[in-house]
């Protein structure tokens, strides 16, 4: 006989007192009757299973199981007292107090310490990347060395024995003029010469007229030109150069980037330290390439010590290309993109401004000078094209010199006292001084101009979405309610929403040194149709509190983040961060925040180790306290047995622990945690819960967004639901719970046979026994 086992899950909504004693003698009189194999209540949950077999598996594991009553307890004292000291105490609280009393660093020595840590991640990535560095470097070198080696370099033409008989029997004219003997000799003795060698001597009268030399008549010697040369070198500097673009956009597009400024780094310190390192990079690269100058002969670049003012030149184009990349590489949104396009920018943009240059050059007399003056001046604004004159015009110099010199004159030479005297540094004609002046200068505008970019693109974007394009679309939203004559209701507003807008705006002028402050926030993104992410939210976040954001999917809680982290600008509505508006002044206000973004912004060619180091470095831990404190939140976050892999090795949780913990270092006031235990096992989530809290009594005030009500329930002081962007209820759970009511599960497993009446009676017997409609039964 077939018998279905059928596990039903009730949903029991109880006034007043529990009633589980009946229920269960009751169940106990009627379990045959009801064909009931087993019931029962169990407040272990599943996660505390999860725990206990860990700590038996692990005994040196430091973790006790708690039950769900503890964590209500742990809230219950939070809330109560929250500075008050926990009544059991957990080595990670003992090893997170070892840290409390750090004193961050500031001023020069955290400058010091954070151009440190910036250069050292830049020369990590390149040394990492090893094999994409060994790649461009040998793919610069061989395309170099191939073009370099079809030139013409270094040709001087064979002295050659000339003989007649080359040229089959010739008739040699001679004309004497008088009668001396030794004439008469010299041609009796070239008489018999040529007999000899089967030519004829032949008088002819008056003078032989001196034959000119053509082109035609002798060896056709072309020396290779400087141009030629910028054209063998244009490939590799291109691709040297597009490569400056990679990490600036990975770590922008992974929000790397934002994490290190919302950790403190400052604006110079962050680009100073990839200017420099790329320099250094460049100049090793450049001394390779002089290497290959040796091996191809192309001594004007490097004999004679000229290898010192080639290295200038290329220093000097280093120095103007590098800024000029991290321009362009803002306008892309993939590495290897903004890779490919760079260099193929670089690499046009030389070949395009040489043929510009031969163009102006030939046909200058039919080129107005107006047009002419504005060609060059539009090209100097070019490195490549600085590069290239400065490169082609050092190694004419040196060849001309060179071989009027030796009298190797043809006609493709012009021994011109003009060229010959010419200095090379010099600013006129064939002097490469003003190449130069505009490559500094170049490199100074360029880095001025992305420096400037990069302090007031926020500001900027922050005033167009604000002022300008938030009042037009406000202008057109009333227009359009005016024509449509719609009379639109005030959407209901939950009380306590409500009361905390009237608490936001009456204590307002008292309240301006709250870690947190928002003021009917509003976030609208300009999309066809328009999407209303925030809408009109208020908040008061005290220090010692732990704030839950919950929402469905799309409710507007990461948006909310993403703008108080300064990621994302305003439309309207006031956000005080310590007083300080977001609007008015951002870098203050990310040096004094955390943020563990939803995803994870990873620089993956470090360990986690590496990358905790940097971040402790960035917030001004000092440097004999960076060991212990790094140590701390490995441990804090259950990483230690992972601290010494590559990132790019880590499961997903452990990068959702890596990022906490980042967020969680640094002496911030304001903490925001997007969905931290994602992907984190029970063992990490306990430690982490335990570290929040750990945090909050420090004093810092941290908001956090998840999915897990247990969390929201052991960690926040206070929530909010957030439903299209809007709060629907504010208050601390408890008062939510009571607000919204209580619920009870029972599970009970029946045993049905060929009688499914027993079924509906086992639904009747509970609807009896707890009587009313809020009792629901399901299967
Ligand atoms: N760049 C954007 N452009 C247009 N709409 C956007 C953009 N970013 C977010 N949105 C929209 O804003 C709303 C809020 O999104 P948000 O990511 O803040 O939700 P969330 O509450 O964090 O969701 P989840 O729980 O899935 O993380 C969504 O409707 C989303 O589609």
């Amino acid at each position: 006989m077939k018998a279905d086992v059928w596990v039903i899950r009730i949903a029991i909504m109880v006034d007043g007192t529990l009633q589980f004693e009946a229920l269960f003698n009751d169940l106990e009189k009627k379990q045959k009757e009801l064909g009931i194999a087993s019931f029962g209540a169990s407040i272990t949950t599943m996660e505390e299973v999860f725990l206990k077999v860990n700590k038996l598996a692990d005994s040196q594991m430091d973790i006790r199981p708690t039950t769900l009553l503890k964590s209500k307890k742990r809230r219950q004292d939070m809330k109560e007292n929250i500075s008050v000291p926990r009544s059991y105490e957990r080595p990670v609280f003992s090893r997170l107090n070892d840290i409390a009393n750090i004193k961050f660093n500031s001023g020069f020595p955290l400058y010091r310490q954070q151009f440190h840590s910036m250069f050292v991640k830049r020369a990590l990535f390149s040394w990492r990347n090893w094999k994409l560095s060994l790649l461009q470097t040998a793919v610069i070198l061989l395309v170099t060395t191939y073009l370099l080696t079809t030139l013409n370099l270094n040709y001087e033409p064979p002295a050659r024995e000339m003989d007649l008989s080359q040229y089959g029997r010739t008739i040699v004219p001679y004309s004497v003029s008088g009668n001396s003997d030794v004439a008469l000799k010299i041609i009796k003795n070239l008489k018999i010469f040529l007999k000899l060698k089967n030519q004829e001597l032949r008088e002819v009268q008056g003078k032989i007229h001196r034959k000119k030399e053509t082109a035609a008549n002798m060896k056709i010697y072309v020396p290779t030109s400087g141009l030629q040369i910028v054209l063998c070198l244009a490939f590799g500097m291109a691709v040297m150069a597009g490569s400056f673009c990679l990490q600036t956009v990975t770590e922008r597009t992974t929000k790397a980037k934002h994490i290190q400024f919302v950790s403190g780094v400052y604006l110079l310190t962050y680009w100073l330290s990839a200017l420099l390192w790329d320099l250094i990079y460049f100049f090793v690269t450049c001394c390779l390439l002089l290497g290959v100058f040796v091996y191809c002969g192309v001594d004007a670049l490097v004999a004679d010590y000229h290898f010192l003012d080639t290295m200038m030149i290329f220093m000097l184009y280093g120095w103007s290309v590098v800024p000029l990349m991290y321009l362009g590489s803002l306008l892309f949104s993939s590495s290897a993109a903004a890779y490919i396009k760079l260099t193929l920018f670089n690499y046009f943009s030389t070949a395009f401004s040489i043929v510009i240059h031969i163009i102006i050059k030939y046909y200058e007399n039919d080129i107005p000078q107006f047009t002419r003056t504005l060609l060059v001046n539009t090209l100097m604004m070019l490195p490549s094209y600085n590069l290239a004159m400065s490169i082609s015009k050092f190694f004419d110099d040196y060849e001309v010199k060179k071989r009027c010199a030796r009298k190797l004159k043809n006609i493709y030479l012009d021994c011109d006292k003009k060229l010959i005297e010419n200095n090379i540094y010099g600013f006129g004609e064939h002097g490469i001084g003003k190449f130069l002046i505009s490559l500094a200068a170049l490199g100074l505008i360029y880095l001025l101009l992305f420096l400037c970019l990069e302090s007031t693109f926020w500001s900027l974007k922050n005033f167009v979405y604000h002022k300008i394009i938030f009042n037009v679309y406000e202008i057109f939203r009333k227009c359009k309610k005016a024509t449509a004559s719609i009379q639109v209701n005030k959407e209901y507003e939950d009380k306590d929403v409500e009361d905390e807008r009237k608490r936001v705006l009456t204590l307002l002028p008292n309240l301006k040194r709250a870690p947190l402050l928002l003021n009917d926030l509003t976030k609208i993104y300009y999309k066809c149709p328009v999407v209303k992410a925030v809408r009109n939210i208020s908040l008061l976040v005290q220090k010692y509190e732990c704030f839950g954001l919950l929402g469905l999917n799309g409710a507007g809680k990461t948006t909310t983040f993403k703008i108080l982290t300064g990621e994302e600008t305003t439309t309207s509505g006031v956000v005080l961060i310590d007083g300080i508006s977001i609007t008015e002044n951002i870098r203050k206000i990310r040096s004094r925040i955390g943020y563990c973004p939803q995803s994870d912004p990873m620089l993956n060619h470090m360990t986690g180790r590496e990358l905790l180091i940097m971040y402790a470095r960035l917030r001004g831990v000092p440097e004999p306290d960076i060991y212990m404190y790094v140590e701390t939140f490995l441990h804090s976050m259950h990483l230690e047995t992972h601290a010494d892999k590559y990132i790019y090795t880590y499961s997903g949780g452990n990068k959702r622990k890596l990022n906490t913990a980042i967020a969680l270092m640094g002496k911030s006031s304001v903490v925001f945690l997007d969905e931290p235990s994602t992907g984190m096992d029970p063992v990490a989530r306990r430690l982490l819960w335990d570290t929040v809290t750990w945090m909050c009594k420090t004093g810092k005030a941290i908001i956090i967004t998840s999915h897990s009500m247990e969390e929201c329930e052991a960690l926040c002081t206070r929530l909010a639901i957030m439903v299209k962007g809007q709060f629907k209820c504010l208050g601390s759970p408890q008062h939510l719970r009571n607000k919204f009511g209580n619920v009870y599960i029972l599970t009970a497993k029946i045993k049905i046979d060929e009688n499914e009446d027993k079924l509906a009676e086992f639904k009747e017997f509970i609807a009896t026994t707890f009587p009313g409609k809020r009792s629901r039964v399901g299967l």
